[in-house]
């Protein structure tokens, strides 16, 4: 074969290689291309279904916008009504006060003041004995209210659902909710400008703590870590928030009168515990948000709308009906002694401390300006009072004698005496105890009696029953 012929047909093959190197680019080109058309319609479909998944998942956070329809009109308020708040609706975390637009403007309205100067407080336990008497004497003085409670079992529901409408009649809305939806406590505090936080939900009972101990945990320790961290880090601006401790955190204290200055680290119950953890969990709140924050040890509250739980209301109860009581003594043959302390004089501590709060000096960013105020106060009667005392005082009333059968005091939390000494509140907020057991017990009598339909004259007192029908009634006439 010529040599001209040959190098053609190298040439010839050569090229034909080369076009099918081509056409083997092209077709991988073409893969390529193909499979990038894929990948980016896989990855689509990927992120869509994640936002499906989010949005079912935090509806809150896209379903509304972050502006308010109607802005409460308070003019305490004014610098936080000009901050735009979130809406109440549509939280999805618990259906029950998620109710539309007309419960938003409901909530709204009870939380707005009616009068320059007045506050807007949100008050957790409202239907419990103390919160309502609170909720009703802010109220009555023109404050804003909102009301929570989760009305559970540990006493009589039905005593606090008469609570709830006695608040309604006056205007207070209470939510039925928990303090640990930490969800609702973000929403609520995020959507509406409350200026002060009166935290009074918690486990309560000295003795009963033995029996259902993860209650106080929940309640009085993750309830409270719930509460202060809606407060502050979903809040803007912070509110200040007052809370309820106890006496019980002097525990084994024997110096007497207890004064805020004495030891608190020998608590004698679970229910002391987790009051002497709150109070520590108050000063970090304090610490690193700048929460204004003030404690207030309660010293045995009683009275009308009282706990069926207490000493006093359940030996009322055992009188009228015949039944006996049980009264502890102590070891070396002593009666126990409280500093029973009246709900009008606990209340106006309650108030005297909201109104002294001081402002929060935190913001959600996590920074605080400056160290805020962290308060811790007895609100006692500063006379304690023999068991036995107040027990003849209640048979004296109700024209009835006990049947007491005195027995050793168990080894079940229990402490022997209380007594407050309260020269820190009456110095700070004018807190002066002015209702002797005598005339707090009589107002309780007159309650309980109307309340029950108790019959006690002519010597034939009647109980009517737990769950007979009652008409409301006024609370005390200093609340
Ligand atoms: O200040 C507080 O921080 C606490 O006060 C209240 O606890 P306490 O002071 O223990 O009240 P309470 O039970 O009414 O017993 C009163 C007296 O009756 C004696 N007592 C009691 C029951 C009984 O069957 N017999 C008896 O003698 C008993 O030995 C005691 O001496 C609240 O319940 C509590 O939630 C918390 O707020």
């Amino acid at each position: 074969m010529p040599a001209g012929v040959v190098d053609a047909a190298a040439k010839g093959v050569k090229l034909e290689r080369h076009a099918v190197l081509l056409r083997r680019a092209a077709g991988a080109k073409h893969l390529v291309s193909a499979s990038s058309h894929l990948l980016f319609r896989a990855t689509v479909l990927a992120t869509l279904a994640l936002v499906v998944l989010f949005a079912v998942h935090y509806p809150s956070l896209l379903s509304h916008s972050f502006t308010l329809s109607a802005a409460p009109a308070s003019p305490s308020s004014t610098p936080r009504s000009r901050h735009s708040h979130r809406s109440l609706l549509g939280s999805g975390a618990s259906s029950s006060y998620g109710r539309g637009a007309a419960w938003e403007r409901e909530v709204r309205r009870s939380a707005t003041p009616r009068r320059d100067g007045a506050l807007s407080v949100l008050v957790t336990g409202a239907a419990g004995f103390v919160g309502a008497h609170c909720s009703l004497a802010l109220r009555a003085r023109g404050d804003g209210v909102v009301g929570l409670d989760n009305f559970n079992a540990y006493y009589d529901p039905s005593l606090k659902r008469a609570r709830q409408r006695l608040l309604a009649s006056r205007g207070v809305v209470v939510l039925d909710a928990d303090i640990n939806d930490a969800a609702l406590l973000e929403r609520l505090l995020s959507a509406v400008p409350f200026t002060h936080v009166l935290h009074l939900a918690a486990q309560a009972g000295v003795r009963h703590a033995m029996r259902a101990p993860q209650a106080y945990v929940a309640s009085n320790v993750a309830g409270l870590v719930a509460l202060f961290e809606a407060a502050a880090r979903h809040a803007d601006p912070q509110p200040a928030v007052v809370w309820a401790s106890s006496s019980s955190v002097y525990g084994l204290n024997t110096e007497a009168p207890f004064s805020e200055d004495h030891r608190t680290d020998r608590p004698a119950s679970l229910y002391a515990a987790t009051k002497k953890a709150g109070e520590a969990i108050a000063h970090s709140y304090n610490h690193i948000y700048g929460l204004s924050i003030t404690g207030l040890r309660f010293f045995t509250v009683y009275g009308p709308w009282g706990r069926p739980d207490m000493a006093y209301f359940s030996f009322a109860r055992s009188i009228v009906a015949g039944e006996p009581i049980t009264l502890f003594r102590t070891a070396d043959g002593a009666d126990a002694r409280r500093d029973f302390t009246y709900i009008d004089d606990v209340v106006r501590g309650c108030l005297g401390a909201l109104d002294t709060a001081g402002k929060s000096t935190g913001s959600k960013s996590g920074k605080k300006s400056g160290p805020a105020p962290l308060r811790v106060y007895n609100l006692g009667n500063t006379s304690p009072v023999p068991v036995t005392r107040m027990v003849a005082i209640l048979e004296k009333l109700l024209g009835k004698k006990a049947h007491k059968r005195v027995v050793t005091m168990p080894s079940n939390g229990d402490v022997p005496f209380t007594h407050a000494n309260v020269s820190h509140a009456a110095r700070d907020f004018g807190y002066r105890p002015a209702t002797s057991l005598e005339d707090g017990l009589r107002h309780f009598v007159d309650w309980f009696v109307r309340y029950y339909k108790v019959n006690v004259r002519g010597g034939g007192n009647v109980l009517a029953g737990k769950t007979a029908k009652r008409k409301s009634m006024p609370m005390s006439a200093a609340s």
